[in-house]
């Protein structure tokens, strides 16, 4: 049977990447003061959002390259996004969640916080909420310190523990190559490692480099290859030495940079332009130095609703 206009809503939900990640010493409540740039990259996961008249439960359904390693009870991210939205504003009807997985699990590329985004705009527009942006960004920074980024996309500054927001000039766009490893690291146990590999005392506040902000208002890959950092990537080695190699391989091949992307263990490479991207994609998909291998432009707008397919 067809399904009547906005009883189901897809939204497409990018992958992010830090490209300056400063890291401070842990606040009192535990979480870190980040100053960070983010990015937004056009590696997506599809939540489609389905109407439950009937009841108000929240059920969710996972395909595709990762499925396997994403929980489908209450933990889920979109989960517990769509039930945040029922229990602030009484919320009678219920949803089915498909999420299409393309972003590596626990991979350092906000998979689950992205799904959280795109599922708070799916339910707004299933449910008839009619929330502002910022009442989203509210309830996005309650799921998580990535969450309100990837309501907001393109490249912003993060600050607070990274979900106090504002966008920042970049010109042109940037051709990264992913290396995806053979399984994840957990975000907690990465920053519980940086800990213990710096002494707190000489920890500074967390800053961003002023090249950083200018390499990205110039559009140039060499400018930007050359500010690149990522506070936690000593951690993220300490915790998996084996993708030293990866980055060293990507380097060889004429990477203009190499990374780890935010809490690892997935390596980033920053590429001249799209066709030495493609050819360090091959290089390193025949590596066999990973599990597999992306390529994606930045930077591109963050959780956006997916044209409905026209039915007959
Ligand atoms: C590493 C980054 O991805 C960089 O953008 C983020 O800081 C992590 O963001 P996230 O996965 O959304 O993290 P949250 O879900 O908010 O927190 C998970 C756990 O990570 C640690 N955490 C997270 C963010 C932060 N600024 N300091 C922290 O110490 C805390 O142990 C926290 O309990
Ligand atoms: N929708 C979801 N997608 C992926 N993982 C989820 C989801 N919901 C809950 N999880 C759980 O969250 C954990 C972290 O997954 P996620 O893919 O968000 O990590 P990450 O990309 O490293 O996060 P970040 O970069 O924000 O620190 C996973 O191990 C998984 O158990």
């Amino acid at each position: 049977m067809p399904v009547p206009p906005h009883a189901q809503v897809t939204v497409r939900a990018p992958a992010k990447i830090n490209l300056g990640l400063s890291v401070g010493p842990p606040r009192p409540d535990g979480f870190h003061p980040l100053a960070t740039v983010y990015q937004a990259v056009a590696l997506y996961d599809d939540v489609t959002a389905t109407l439950r008249e009937d009841d108000a439960d929240v059920t969710v359904e996972v395909l595709g390259d990762f499925a396997d390693d994403v929980p489908t009870d209450d933990s889920n991210l979109a989960v517990r996004a769509a039930r945040l939205l029922q229990s602030e504003y009484d919320v009678e009807e219920g949803v089915d969640l498909t999420i299409r997985k393309t972003i590596p699990v626990a991979g350092g590329m906000a998979g689950g916080s992205t799904d959280a985004a795109a599922t708070l705009v799916a339910c707004n527009r299933l449910w008839g909420l009619q929330l502002s942006q910022s009442d989203l960004e509210r309830l996005a920074a309650d799921l998580g310190s990535d969450v309100p980024f990837c309501l907001v996309g393109h490249t912003a500054l993060g600050r607070g523990r990274g979900e106090q927001v504002t966008e920042v000039l970049s010109r042109g766009t940037f051709h990264w190559v992913f290396a995806i490893a053979d399984g994840g690291l957990s975000t907690p146990a990465v920053f519980k490692e940086l800990d213990r590999l710096r002494p707190l005392r000489r920890v500074e506040a967390p800053e961003v480099r002023p090249e950083l902000l200018s390499a990205l208002l110039s559009g140039q890959p060499a400018a930007l290859a050359v500010a690149l950092s990522n506070d936690m990537q000593d951690a993220a080695l300490s915790l998996r030495p084996e993708l030293a190699a990866t980055l060293q391989f990507g380097l060889d091949q004429g990477a203009l940079a190499a990374m780890i992307s935010g809490s690892g263990p997935t390596c980033l490479f920053l590429a001249a332009d799209s066709r030495s991207a493609v050819d360090l994609a091959v290089e390193l998909s025949e590596s066999g130095l990973c599990r597999m291998v992306r390529q994606a432009e930045g930077p591109v707008p963050g959780a956006r609703i997916l044209p409905a397919p026209i039915s007959r």
